[in-house]
């Protein structure tokens, strides 16, 4: 991945995102984003609450159409959620939403397999046993299977939410916050596992995250988003001491953000 989107230098990255603007009314969400990610590679979108990112996701899964600016997945225009290309990038896409959205009145195999259910390119033995395979996989036991939302614990649900997310091999995998109200110890599994995944199948990730300590240690790129624009994009390696207390300032609110940037984006669009 090169550090930030610009459209000049990322022709090549699998998600490449160019002055993407997302508007309600007259509130500017998302404002002329750019972020691009190779294939195969992980990006955490950090930033303090209402900078836009959940916003950026729904652009990026095709809830929300670009006002502004476009989306690329692999080549593809799917800038719009009615573009022609976005059919294709549906099963090609897992999402895990900020709250789960998992279904109180289906179980946990048919909350993870609800696509391919509805879809039919299942059979509901099939969609089961697929369900349980994946429940392993995201560690939990087989007997959850039968039971439903109501019925586990927080953890348990992102762990559900995760295994429908990746149910279908997805070659993007977007997770809102899927650490989000889980105590350090279990979150730290989650993302361990998402890491996992992420290497043994390839697929690529991006994923919001509130905590810097996380993106820093299990995504190999970051970007800090303020008042929906990109504050800061690029390789969590390269992000130093100094760099590392600017942006934890502007995550809990301690600094106002761009006035106090240490350095900014260079000549050739890469922020550093
Ligand atoms: N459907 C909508 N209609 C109107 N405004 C919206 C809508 N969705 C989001 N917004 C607004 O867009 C801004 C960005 O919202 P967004 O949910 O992307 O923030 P966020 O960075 O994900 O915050 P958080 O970390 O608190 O979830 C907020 O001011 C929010 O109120």
């Amino acid at each position: 991945m090169t550090q930030t989107a610009s459209s000049q230098t990322d022709k090549t990255a699998f998600v490449r995102v160019n002055k993407l603007t997302k508007r309600f009314g007259r509130m500017t969400a998302v404002d002329s984003v750019d972020l691009s990610v190779a294939k195969g590679e992980t990006m955490a979108i950090i930033g303090p609450s209402a900078a836009g990112k959940s916003v950026l996701m729904k652009c990026l899964v095709g809830i929300y159409s670009a006002d502004e600016g476009s989306i690329f997945l692999d080549g593809d225009d799917v800038s719009r959620a009615d573009s022609p290309a976005r059919p294709e990038w549906a099963a090609k896409i897992g999402m895990l939403f900020q709250h789960n959205a998992l279904f109180d009145s289906l179980t946990v195999w048919e909350n993870i397999c609800f696509r391919q259910i509805e879809l039919g390119t299942l059979s509901r033995k099939a969609a089961k046993e697929r369900a349980t395979e994946l429940l392993g996989l995201v560690g939990l036991a087989e007997e959850s299977a039968d039971l439903t939302p109501n019925d586990l614990s927080g953890g348990m649900q992102k762990r559900v939410g995760i295994a429908r997310a990746i149910s279908s091999d997805p070659e993007l995998l977007l997770l809102d916050n899927p650490t989000a109200g889980l105590d350090p110890v279990l979150s730290n599994h989650i993302e361990l596992m998402i890491s996992k995944i992420a290497q043994q199948r390839g697929t690529t990730v991006i994923s919001i995250t509130n905590d810097m300590q996380i993106a820093r240690t299990r995504y190999q790129n970051l970007t800090m988003m303020h008042d929906g624009k990109v504050y800061w994009s690029g390789k969590t390696s390269d992000i130093d001491d100094a760099h590392n207390e600017h942006l934890t300032q502007m995550l809990d609110g301690s600094s106002q953000g761009p006035i106090t940037m240490r350095t900014g984006k260079r000549e050739d669009g890469v922020y550093a």
